[in-house]
């Protein structure tokens, strides 16, 4: 069974068609890239997918079950998490405090438990501090988790970012333009990490991407988007040598 299976989702602002009758399958342990120009709905795709937006038309299956038009919140406890185009960490927690907080839904204790400091309150405390620095030690990042999140350079916030979306235990991880505002050493990098991801913790991973190096370097299969609509989709090398493909994005 795929773990995500979409089918002829479509949503429109006022008149115009962001997505329409989108499809595609994902499989268990993929590296699927969403590609296409400025404005073609890829980020609308992820808002869909995330119950940010509720779509007019189709379905979402993650891993079987059904999520089309659920909230935020219960999708990522169904199992997507994502990181956005714009960095969006709690700039003014600590790295760990970070990771801490996608812990959250998987830890829990009353808020009398917390207010009164009662015993369990530490022992979760602790068990969430043990499993953030396990997190951040595969990322790099445990000798700076007492830093502020703003005080890391940019490529370790994207890491971060990445830590804290892990944290939720997701089964699905969406990646909206990951390389964005990165140096070429910077996307070098960057492409271990996600490949590292996929591999060390057996991730799905679908992320949108411009950068070229990124999208052949390390996705197995692309969807390309065009005005709202699937232009082309199936294995990366067949896609980006498409003379459609070509003409529509690459050859802008
Ligand atoms: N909330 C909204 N209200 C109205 N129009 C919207 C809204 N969100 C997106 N759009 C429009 O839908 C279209 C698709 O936008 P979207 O941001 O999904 O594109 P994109 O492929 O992610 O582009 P980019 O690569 O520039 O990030 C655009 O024409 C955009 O202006």
């Amino acid at each position: 069974m795929a773990l995500l299976e979409i089918k002829n989702l479509g949503i429109s602002f006022g008149g115009l068609r962001a997505v329409d009758n989108f499809s595609i399958t994902i499989e268990k342990g993929q590296l699927y890239g969403l590609i296409g120009p400025n404005g073609a709905g890829k980020t609308t795709m992820f808002n869909l997918l995330t119950g940010v937006y509720k779509p007019s038309a189709g379905t979402i299956l993650l891993d079987g079950d059904n999520i089309t038009g659920k909230k935020t919140k219960d999708i990522n406890n169904a199992g997507i998490a994502r990181t956005f185009q714009n960095i969006r960490l709690f700039k003014e927690l600590t790295v760990l405090d970070n990771v801490k907080t996608g812990l959250h839904n998987r830890y829990s204790y009353s808020t009398l438990t917390g207010i009164l400091r009662l015993p369990k309150y530490y022992k979760v405390e602790k068990e969430m501090d043990e499993k953030a620095i396990e997190l951040l030690k595969v990322f790099d990042l445990d000798k700076e988790k007492d830093l502020l999140a703003s005080n890391l350079p940019y490529g370790k916030q994207r890491k971060l970012e990445i830590a804290r979306a892990l944290a939720t235990g997701p089964k699905l991880l969406l990646l909206d333009e990951p390389a964005a505002g990165m140096n070429p050493n910077e996307t070098t990098e960057l492409m271990d990490t996600i490949r590292f991801v996929r591999d060390n913790f057996e991730m799905t991973i679908l992320l949108i991407e411009h950068d070229m190096k990124l999208v052949s370097g390390i996705c197995e299969k692309l969807t390309v988007l065009n005005f709202g609509q699937v232009l082309i989709q199936g294995n990366t090398a067949d896609v980006l040598n498409d003379p459609e493909v070509i003409k529509a994005y690459l050859g802008e």
